[in-house]
């Protein structure tokens, strides 16, 4: 589903941040990166994404579905993204000046997709009901859990999460991993859910160590949580 391969990323005037990082990750899986800060967690999403680019170099260090993501001009990464990818980043913001209800449908909307769903994704967060209050009239917490709606609305292959949970209590965090869970394992999908809570990466089905050496597997992460 994904593959990275020798990936490297340096910003400018620091060292590196990424030196070589290599793993696939297969469909229907819910992996959790943990590591500690600043050792790049943020900078790997960002580049899967493609909202960053990797280091320059001849080789093809992010594949998706086994096509290049350096190979696709604009238009095609743009619709790749749409189509594939759910975005759950606090950088994503909810729009300001759609309904709740419009915000969970515009990827519908944007893949051509029945709209119907959006409203069982509000449900899903636990907002029914509120399907036409604006963001304005959110807290954080609820804001965070129509992101939430709105990355997984329309089904995507890969869902990438930035601390999905960082602002949310724990029974609410727990609900909302739980519908993460149930939906990737629905739709065949892959999560890649970056976090500092062992108790969210207790409920992935695999945890990674990012360090200066790669992404290295532990099952220590999960036991120790439950
Ligand atoms: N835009 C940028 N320009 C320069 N340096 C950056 C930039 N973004 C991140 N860095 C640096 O890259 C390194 C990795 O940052 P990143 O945010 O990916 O870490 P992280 O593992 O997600 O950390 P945390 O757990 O604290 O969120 C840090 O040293 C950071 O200072």
């Amino acid at each position: 589903m994904l593959e990275l391969r020798k990936l490297y990323k340096s910003y400018a005037n620091g060292h590196p941040v990424l030196s070589g990082l290599s793993y696939r990750f297969r469909a229907g899986e819910f992996v959790a990166i943990m590591g500690e800060s600043g050792v790049g967690k943020s900078t790997l999403l960002n580049l899967i994404a493609g909202l960053d680019h990797p280091d320059a170099g001849p080789g093809t260090p992010i594949l998706v579905d086994g096509v290049a993501m350096a190979s696709l001009d604009d238009d095609a990464a743009t619709k790749l993204r749409r189509e594939r990818m759910g975005f759950i980043f606090q950088a994503f913001h909810v729009l300001p000046h759609l309904s709740l209800l419009q915000n969970v449908a515009l990827p519908l909307l944007l893949n051509g997709m029945p709209q119907q769903r959006a409203a069982d994704m509000l449900a899903a967060v636990g907002l029914a009901g509120r399907e036409h209050d604006y963001p304005q009239q959110l807290s954080g917490g609820e804001m965070q859990r129509v992101a939430i709606a709105r990355a997984l609305v329309h089904r995507p292959a890969l869902v990438l999460a930035d601390e999905p949970t960082g602002n949310l209590d724990p029974d609410t965090a727990d609900a909302i991993l739980r519908l993460l869970q149930r939906e990737i394992k629905a739709s065949g999908a892959c999560a890649i859910m970056v976090t500092h809570s062992h108790a969210a990466a207790a409920m992935a089905d695999r945890t990674l160590i990012l360090t200066k050496e790669g992404l290295q597997e532990t099952t220590s992460v999960n036991a120790l949580a439950q």
